[in-house]
């Protein structure tokens, strides 16, 4: 039975007769094919990266599975559409905690349509992409009070997110105290989900090391979705060393890739970098 996603922070939604992705409840995500090419763009992504001999496995597990493309009823009742099967990234969480992070100083390709680049560039400017490399596009965090009940900013709110909005949105992240104007973040779980071996931190490391060398795609309004669950983390936080938060640390959203022609992505590499330190600075003075 194909339903709307319940945790879905970002990007379009299968609600109110729009159209979005469904879920299976058994671990796939069905993507419905944009139009305007998007849709086409991202499968043709999707292919490549999953049949390209130089992208490392260990670069493969930071993008959801690739299960290829079926038809599917649309959830805009136009009818039949081909959608993308993708895993699930939220497959197995009950309360997950999760923020999509469009990472790029820039969103648009070169060469797209004077209109789109004239709605991104005003977005990007009022936003902190240009500022920061990197902006929230979404955000849901568990009830600290261990209820199913989240704290999730409306798309509006989100959208006029400045500089110390950013900062305090990946503080409250990791904390273990509710949000509020009189209380500051207390950033309890920031060790256990930011740092340690397979924490945030260490994950965007390792796609940063790629990003340094790859040189086959460029990531044009491309995101990175970090999603963990309270009481793992709680448990992780509460160990002396080791024990791990879970968080999976995933890219999604791909209807803007170029190729690179051999030539780095520092519009993404850039952000990445820009993320990693505001991360860095959440974990070193919490
Ligand atoms: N494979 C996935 N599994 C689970 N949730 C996902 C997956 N891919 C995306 N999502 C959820 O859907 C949201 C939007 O995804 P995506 O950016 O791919 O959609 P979009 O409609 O193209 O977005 P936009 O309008 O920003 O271009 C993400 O923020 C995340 O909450
Ligand atoms: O992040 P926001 O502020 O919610 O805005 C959306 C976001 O910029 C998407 O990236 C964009 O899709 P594309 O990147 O595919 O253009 C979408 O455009 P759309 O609604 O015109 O599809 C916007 O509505």
């Amino acid at each position: 039975m194909l339903k709307p996603p319940e945790h879905q922070v970002a990007g379009h939604r299968a609600q109110d007769g729009q159209l979005g992705p469904l879920v299976d409840g058994c671990g796939i995500f069905y993507k419905p094919l944009q139009g305007d090419g998007r849709g086409d763009a991202e499968v043709a992504f999707y292919t490549s990266l999953f049949s390209h001999p130089a992208v490392p496995p260990h670069i493969l597990s930071f993008f959801p599975g690739f299960h290829g493309t079926l038809v599917l009823p649309a959830s805009d009742a136009s009818g039949p559409r081909p959608h993308l099967a993708l895993d699930d990234l939220l497959a197995g969480l009950r309360s997950p905690s999760l923020v999509d992070l469009k990472i790029g100083g820039r969103t648009w390709p070169p060469d797209c349509p004077e209109d789109y680049f004239q709605k991104c560039i005003v977005k990007d400017r009022e936003s902190t992409s240009v500022a920061l490399g990197f902006r929230v596009s979404g955000v849901q965090i568990q009830d600290p009070a261990g209820t199913d009940a989240f704290w999730r900013p409306s798309r509006a709110a989100v959208r006029r997110y400045m500089v110390e909005d950013v900062r305090r949105v990946l503080r409250q992240f990791v904390s273990a105290n509710p949000p509020s104007p009189d209380q500051k973040p207390d950033c309890a779980l920031a060790s256990a989900v930011y740092g340690g071996t397979d924490g945030v931190l260490a994950q965007l490391m390792k796609l940063k090391a790629w990003f340094e060398e790859q040189a086959l795609f460029h990531f044009y309004s491309a995101s990175v979705l970090l999603v963990y669950e309270k009481d793992a983390a709680v448990a992780a936080a509460g160990q002396q060393a080791g024990k791990s938060s879970g968080v999976r640390v995933k890219l999604v959203d791909f209807a803007h890739v170029m190729e690179g022609q051999g030539v780095i992505d520092h519009n993404f590499l850039g952000g990445l970098c820009s993320l990693i330190k505001f991360m860095s600075d959440v974990l070193n003075d919490p």
